[in-house]
């Protein structure tokens, strides 16, 4: 178990990292998303102790990262977002060496080698130089010497970064293969990545926590009054009066008739009932043909953007048009954070960290 207690990292007057907390269970794969400059490899880099905090602290089964380093680190594996790899060597050389660093002994050396070089798909290019792979090579070592002994956490920094479609699909499967042994935390902008991988997911921005739930409870928890989309044959009048009859409509856009007599209209139904059956009876009984009834649902990217948007440039409310979105709502124990200027970020102080 990992447990995040009020962590904070500033960067000179720059604040990186903002009181975070949070407790990572055994079994899960856990996946950070946020945009660029978030705080994920912060965050990550204090959580593996390659980092010191500015406040707060991070224990690994009970032991501070940063007191007791040996205890903790020893059951973590971590993948930087620049796997920190020696040019000059072979990868079998290259994975020999973390085997050494670690401390594992020559016990089973060679068979968990053999293992991890099979899982990551390393075969081809064992004795090869590290400094002549492509980056998707370098970036399979890196999560290679991550692997190495199996620690009970594996903390991976952006895992797909640099890979080709088949080598993605390939690693996704590979990750969610070691959470039957392992706990594994990954960062990551791609949302579907996330969406597809993870059992949970904590939404970073400007170092702060926004949303901590498993991606079907973010996307229930958003979800507040239904949206329904509707295109029917008809003269505007008409339509308005279907929808008119029908009591838990709240609100309605229409468009003007197009070049068939069709008109689009976006409900916004009270609660989350399902009121299509009745949409469709009271335009059957003005005989007004509907030609496409449509739930919206929240996704996990209205989500992204609803958090991690500065208010100025929150997605706007549904237009006629285009496809209706959900409303600007702020998740249960989630703040949304005030939105940092471009000056600001621009006039960040670089404060050279060295690494614990
Ligand atoms: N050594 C440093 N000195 C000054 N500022 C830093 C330093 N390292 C990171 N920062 C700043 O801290 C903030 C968080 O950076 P971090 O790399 O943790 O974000 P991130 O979420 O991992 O971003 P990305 O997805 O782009 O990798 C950014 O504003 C970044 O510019």
């Amino acid at each position: 178990m990992i447990e995040v207690k009020n962590l904070v990292k500033c960067y000179g007057s720059h604040t990186a990292v903002d009181h975070l907390n949070f407790t990572i269970k055994k079994g899960q794969i856990y996946g950070f998303l946020g945009p660029n400059g978030a705080g994920k490899s912060t965050t990550m880099n204090i959580m593996t102790g390659y980092l010191g905090a500015t406040e707060g602290e991070v224990l690994i089964n009970g032991h501070n990262i940063l007191t007791e380093p040996y205890k903790a680190k020893k059951d973590i594996g971590y993948l930087p977002e620049q796997p920190p790899l020696y040019m000059d060597m072979t990868v079998l050389e290259y994975l020999k060496f973390v085997f050494c660093l670690k401390q594992l002994g020559k016990t089973f050396q060679e068979e968990q080698l053999e293992k991890i070089i099979r899982l990551v798909k390393l075969g081809s290019v064992r004795n090869r130089l590290i400094k002549n792979l492509s980056k998707g090579y370098r970036q399979r070592v890196g999560l290679a010497g991550a692997l190495v002994g199996f620690p009970e956490i594996i903390i991976l920094d952006e895992p797909t970064v640099g890979l080709d479609p088949q080598q993605i699909i390939e690693i996704r499967q590979l990750i969610r293969s070691l959470a039957t042994d392992h706990t594994v935390i990954l960062s990551s902008h791609i949302l579907s990545e996330v969406r597809e991988i993870c059992d949970h997911i904590m939404i970073i921005y400007q170092g702060k926590l926004v949303a901590s739930d498993t991606p079907e409870n973010l996307e229930h928890k958003m979800q507040g009054n239904e949206t329904i989309e509707l295109l029917a044959k008809g003269n505007l009048s008409s339509v308005k009066g279907a929808v008119a009859s029908l009591s838990s409509v709240l609100e309605a856009e229409y468009t003007d008739p197009d070049e068939n007599g069709c008109i689009s209209a976006v409900l916004t139904v009270s609660g989350k009932k399902d009121i299509r059956e009745d949409i469709f009876w009271a335009f059957a009984d003005r005989k007004l043909p509907l030609l496409r009834l449509a739930n919206t649902r929240t996704t996990l990217e209205d989500i992204f953007l609803e958090l991690t948007s500065a208010p100025e440039i929150v997605r706007p409310k549904a237009s006629k048009k285009s496809s209706p979105r959900v409303q600007k709502k702020t998740i249960p124990e989630a703040k949304l954070p005030e939105s940092k200027s471009e000056n600001q970020e621009e006039n960040e102080e670089e404060n050279d960290e060295s690494n614990l």
